[in-house]
């Protein structure tokens, strides 16, 4: 068996993307080149060649000496993740550092420039969005590992209306969102990519194709297998959950490989800040309100002043949430459950806090429609709890907002 075989092929991705691409190939993918040269204990199929590196592999959360292992050795240690779902990780991390290395492009701009824009699934919500173009070569980008991974059967992206069915043998369905806050990508400010992994419902094998990938892009977050986010920012940065605690891994850039640098993260049961656009105060309900201006004043549960930080870029307000504690939050109806809030929520529980719509867990709530959106609350267990108690939280006036 060819080591080979299993990885993303840079040869692959030679006739990708079907459109000018204002940039070498071979500079734009030299992440493939980096993982096709990795020796093959690093690989994450690894495990399944040598049965000494597959007794290893362990049942239990990371141990420290594990800090500094790359991300294919995670993988290829790791109990809760097969070899299947290895090897879609590995392409999905190679599709996150090509659009690492896009973001940062100073041709960013003109990727996708002259590819025919037919209309796609959120755009209609999202004509403020000068960078549709290269939002959808980033999701070419996704689908494109995901199909050359051969193991997933459908991709339900935030960027297309209806689910892609990819193989019908494929054992997982990928949910994502290729590029999260791509409104910032003109200034410099990180943005993200956020996915979730769901088993195949086999059950579901003889359905037609589009109802069987329409239910199987439906699960509800508590089905989730795994989840995670890339960050794109002064590090590039790879956040995972395969249920069993929530790990980060930073790009190291001299060698391209991931290096686990947070293992087993715990968020802080209270933290000190508070992540919302407050500019739309005055849309907000009472509940909020007051909750806001309890704790900035330091008169909460926690008697510390708040900080406000907003980047709005959900993935780094998460990240940093996720890091030093507090609150993300978008009160409104903005978020996507399926392809945001069901990962995100995923991630902030398994390292210790809360997703809530105000009112809800997440991951218990069942989705009816793709693209369906709702208020979204991230962080602290503490504080997310005392926000809940003032009831009144999410923001039902939406003016519609032009910036
Ligand atoms: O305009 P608001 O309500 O502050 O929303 C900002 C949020 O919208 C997002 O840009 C996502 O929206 P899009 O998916 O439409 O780009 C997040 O990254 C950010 O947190």
């Amino acid at each position: 068996m060819r080591l080979s075989s299993f990885l993303p092929n840079p040869n692959h991705n030679l006739t990708f993307p079907p459109y000018p691409l204002p940039i070498p190939a071979r500079r734009s993918f030299s992440a493939a080149v980096i993982v096709r040269d990795l020796p093959a204990s690093r690989l994450p199929m690894a495990g399944l060649l040598n049965p000494c590196l597959r007794a290893v592999r362990s049942e239990t959360a990371i141990s420290e000496e594990d800090r500094s292992h790359t991300m294919m050795e995670y993988l290829g240690k790791t109990r809760a993740v097969s070899d299947d779902l290895a090897i879609l990780i590995s392409h999905l991390e190679y599709a996150c550092k090509r659009i690492a290395a896009l973001v940062a492009s100073p041709f960013s701009s003109e990727l996708g420039e002259g590819r025919p824009m037919e209309s796609k699934g959120d755009s209609a919500a999202r004509s403020r969005d000068k960078n549709l173009h290269l939002i959808y070569v980033m999701n070419d980008i996704i689908l494109s590992s995901l199909r050359n991974s051969g193991k997933v059967a459908v991709m339900a992206s935030e960027e297309d209306e209806l689910p892609v069915w990819i193989t019908d043998d494929g054992p997982f369905v990928v949910v994502v969102d290729p590029l999260d806050g791509s409104r910032n990508i003109d200034v410099s400010i990180p943005t993200g990519t956020i996915f979730g992994i769901y088993n195949r419902l086999v059950e579901l094998d003889q359905l037609p194709v589009e109802e069987k990938a329409q239910i199987n892009a439906l699960q509800s977050g508590n089905r989730l297998v795994a989840a995670g986010y890339a960050l794109y920012s002064s590090a590039t940065i790879i956040c995972l959950s395969f249920g069993s605690g929530t790990h980060t891994f930073t790009l190291d850039r001299s060698t391209g490989d991931f290096l686990l640098t947070h293992p087993s993260l715990r968020i802080p049961p209270r933290g000190q800040i508070y992540s919302v656009n407050d500019a739309r105060y005055f849309d907000w309900p009472t509940g909020l309100r007051q909750y806001i201006d309890t704790v900035r004043q330091g008169k909460g549960q926690f008697p510390k002043k708040y900080s406000a930080r907003y980047i709005c870029s959900l993935v780094a307000d998460f990240h940093r949430t996720l890091i030093y504690g507090g609150i993300a939050m978008n009160p409104r109806c903005h978020l996507r459950l399926v392809y945001e809030a069901n990962p995100l929520s995923f991630l902030v529980e398994q390292a210790g806090g809360r997703g809530s719509n105000g009112k809800t867990r997440i991951l218990s709530i069942q989705p009816f429609e793709l693209h369906q959106r709702l208020p979204l609350f991230l962080g602290s267990l503490d504080d997310i709890h005392e926000l809940e108690s003032y009831d009144d939280i999410q923001q039902k006036v939406d003016p519609g907002y032009a910036v």
